[in-house]
């Protein structure tokens, strides 16, 4: 299985190239610009051509949450628009598109997890461009999965456990929100999901049940303090940096844009459609701090 996924240094993309140098049968093809730039849509269709993929894996995006709130085009151009152009050459080739999305399109005020059905409401800017990919994908090809994630962190790119690891190395204490829930999502767990999800697809090209909207997530749930404070629990275990968490609420930390204060995703259409389930996030933690100490 050929797939090509656009981005070259981001998570998801050295997650899917990482578990896929140890199956033999799957071969990783990363887009990345100046060959494919999700900014210069023209590059879009050429370089997924010449990819010839058997599936295609759109997991590029403008991920700057707080810069997005000045950037509005780029972030619309990248996660709002390319996202159509990647689904409008997928149908041309006859291959199934995963489309990666977040959890960032809710607005946080359901008490419960949100399920893939529930009414979607962007706080700012990147969920706002986020959604416009989706319905650009949705209305582009019917063979997709949009995956929406959350919390992404890894070996890999920038994310909140290296930031905190960081700033662990400057400061004893550190203000991090409590009133924001969430399941950290390691994304060497999606890239094992997307992998399984693209085999079913390739499997079933017919099967509906094996299309639409899907919630992948790590199991279970957490705020950011409590999980600032699990980081540095595994990092004393094996002697790396240590901060205190003064556990603050959002109203105490203000930035550009506003966050969900529940992106608690339901994954259970995962499981039931595709029996895939993920980890406990407490379970895939310890793996990625122990590379990042090393
Ligand atoms: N990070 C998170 O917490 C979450 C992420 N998601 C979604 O998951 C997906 C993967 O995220 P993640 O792996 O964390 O992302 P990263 O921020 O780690 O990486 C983003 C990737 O997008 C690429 N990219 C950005 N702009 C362009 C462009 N104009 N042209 C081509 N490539 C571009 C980057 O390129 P380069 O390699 O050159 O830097 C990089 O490879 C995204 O769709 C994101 O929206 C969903 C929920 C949470
Ligand atoms: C660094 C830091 C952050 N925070 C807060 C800010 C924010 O509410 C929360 C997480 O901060 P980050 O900036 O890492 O998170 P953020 O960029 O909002 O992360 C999001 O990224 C996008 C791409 C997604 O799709 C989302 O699922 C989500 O993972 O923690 C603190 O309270 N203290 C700190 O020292």
């Amino acid at each position: 299985m050929r797939m090509a996924v656009t981005g070259l240094h981001g998570q998801v993309v050295q997650s899917l190239i990482e578990r896929a140098n140890n199956i033999t049968d799957v071969s990783i093809v990363p887009l990345g610009r100046p060959e494919l730039d999700l900014q210069d849509t023209g590059t879009i269709d050429p370089a997924l051509k010449s990819a010839r993929p058997d599936v295609i894996v759109s997991a590029a995006a403008y991920t700057a949450v707080d810069r997005a709130e000045s950037e509005q085009d780029v972030a619309m151009t990248v996660n709002g628009v390319a996202p159509g152009l990647l689904a409008a050459t997928a149908k041309e080739l006859g291959v199934p598109l995963i489309h990666i999305s977040t959890d960032y399109v809710f607005d946080g005020f359901k008490d419960e997890p949100y399920r893939e059905e529930d009414a979607v409401n962007p706080l700012g800017v990147y969920g706002l461009s986020k959604l416009a990919g989706e319905h650009a994908v949705r209305q582009a090809t019917a063979n997709h999965i949009i995956l929406r994630t959350a919390w992404v962190y890894s070996p890999f790119g920038a994310n909140f456990v290296k930031t905190m690891l960081r700033l662990a190395g400057d400061r004893e204490e550190l203000n991090v929100v409590g009133d924001q829930l969430g399941a950290p999502t390691n994304a060497l767990d999606i890239a094992d999901a997307v992998i399984g999800v693209a085999r079913q697809m390739l499997a079933r090209p017919d099967d509906m049940q094996k299309r639409g909207t899907f919630h992948l997530s790590g199991t279970g749930y957490t705020d950011w303090a409590h999980f600032a404070e699990t980081i540095f629990e595994i990092s004393a275990t094996l002697g790396g940096p240590q901060a205190k968490i003064n556990r603050i609420a959002t109203s105490e930390y203000p930035t550009p844009a506003r966050r969900p204060a529940n992106s608690r995703l339901d994954n259970d259409k995962l499981r039931r459609n595709f029996s895939i389930v993920t980890p406990e996030w407490r379970e895939s933690l310890p793996r990625v701090v122990q590379r990042l100490l090393v």
